[in-house]
């Protein structure tokens, strides 16, 4: 039988609602038919609904919304390819993105840290997000590969969080978002030419050196500009964990229990993936019928949508204990379901469209936390609400905090 569903289009609802809409249609079901973007669509969540978006059956190409796709991903992007040329685009990302890899970004994002926070005198205030946003720009692009002047870096930072600020956002943050991303894709791919006719600094076996050298499944390299699209998509979704660490810095503050913890690397890990799961970011993702077929119960024609809700299965009664509440000590066996924790998507890695940052993002929130907690500071009065609505939140403030006389005494809570 059908699920019950609505037959109105939800994209306004979806623009208004933000990260409620998914759970508030849903209603705590699998599955439910609706319209959206125009198109007749299948809206799914929880473990069940994440093991049916993540099928062959369904593709990205043509999915997402243009408008959007561009803006964020670029032209070209990993993101809405499909079959053998996403996975061997998708392998370029996974080979850069090791252990190793991750260890060695956490230690340069970890100095970075530091170093601003050294320059952090009693009295003064910091608003942890534009401040993740450079030091986590600057650790990313360093490791990456890009050697340029300490203003350009910033200047490429805040242009990669004006796209991310703004891709969702009308009409000023947008507008930006779009001209950010033209200059983006000009500079990215230039950096792609220097390394491939030996005008580049950047050093060999760094992220930027094996982006320009890649090549698609016939050993052609991949067109410059869509090898800079994909260096961005290293670079980019990198500064975005800069969304968490504001959620975390807010966390830290109010959960002096946790803030006390954080010498100790397991407990900055289930704090950094108990913020991952809590507070939102991505609402939702999108899929296409590659023909006709049933999802969970309901019909959709060939070129249908299915929306998988990503915030809602987060928090789904089903999957968590207790789901709205933040409870890092739920992470501390280390045991993720996958199916249940999709912040950043769900699937295979290799042959899937997961995201392949997860540890990048763990790693950023990580060596964040440690450096925070470190010092003493205080959290002045300010408007700390996240809207539900325009995508993505964040607390308004950017969360400001005040740098106290006393180094606080750090230890088990
Ligand atoms: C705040 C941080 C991040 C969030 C919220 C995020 C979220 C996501 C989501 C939801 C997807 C799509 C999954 C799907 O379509 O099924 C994705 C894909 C992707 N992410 Fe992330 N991500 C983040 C950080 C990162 C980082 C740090 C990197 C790389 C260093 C990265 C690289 C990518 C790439 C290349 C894809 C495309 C994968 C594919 O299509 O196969 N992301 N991310």
């Amino acid at each position: 039988m059908t699920p019950p569903g609505t037959r109105s289009d939800q994209t306004l609802a979806l623009a208004r609602q933000g990260y409620r809409w998914a759970a508030r249609l849903r209603g705590g079901r699998e599955a439910v038919p609706c319209r959206l973007l125009g198109r007749r669509a299948v809206l799914v969540g929880g473990p069940a609904g994440v093991r049916r978006f993540y099928d062959d059956r369904l593709q990205r190409h043509g999915a997402f919304p243009a408008a959007i796709r561009l803006v964020l991903f670029g032209p070209g992007a990993v993101h809405g390819l499909d079959d053998e040329a996403h996975h061997a685009r998708k392998a370029i990302f996974v080979g850069l993105l090791d252990a190793r890899a991750v260890q060695r970004l956490r230690a340069v994002a970890a100095e970075e840290w530091q170093n601003a926070l050294d320059a952090w005198a009693p009295g003064e205030r910091r608003t942890v997000w534009p401040l993740a946003v450079d030091v986590i720009g600057r650790a990313v692009l360093s490791w990456a590969g890009v050697r340029c002047s300490r203003s350009e870096v910033g200047h490429r930072s805040r242009q990669l969080a004006a796209v991310v600020d703004g891709f969702a956002r009308p009409v000023r943050p947008y507008l930006r978002a779009v001209a950010d991303r033209r200059a983006l894709d000009r500079w990215a791919a230039g950096l792609v030419r220097d390394v491939r006719e030996g005008r580049s600094a950047a050093p060999e076996g760094s992220p930027l050196v094996v982006i320009a050298r890649a090549t698609d499944p016939s050993s052609r390299l991949l067109p410059a500009r869509v090898a800079g699209v994909e260096f961005l998509n290293v670079v980019r979704p990198t500064v975005a964990s800069s969304w968490f660490v504001a959620f975390a810095a807010l966390m830290l503050a109010e959960r002096p229990d946790w803030r006390a913890r954080m010498d100790d690397p397991l407990m900055r890990y289930a704090f950094a993936q108990e913020v991952r799961r809590h507070f939102p970011f991505v609402p939702a993702l999108v899929a296409r019928t590659r023909r006709a077929q049933d999802v969970l119960g309901s019909p959709l024609p060939a070129g249908g949508l299915v929306v998988l809700d990503v915030y809602g299965t987060n928090h789904d009664p089903q999957a968590w204990d207790e789901p709205d509440r933040f409870l890092p000590e739920r992470f501390l066996d280390r045991t993720v379901r996958p199916d249940s924790l999709v912040p950043q998507g769900g699937g295979a890695l290799a042959t899937g469209h997961r995201c392949p940052g997860e540890d990048v993002v763990l790693a950023m929130i990580d060596a964040a936390c440690q450096a925070l907690a470190e010092r003493a500071w205080t959290l002045p009065e300010q408007d700390l609400d996240w809207p539900a609505s325009p995508l993505p939140t964040r607390p308004r403030s950017g969360v400001v905090l005040v740098r106290e006389r006393e180094p606080v005494e750090v230890g088990r809570g």
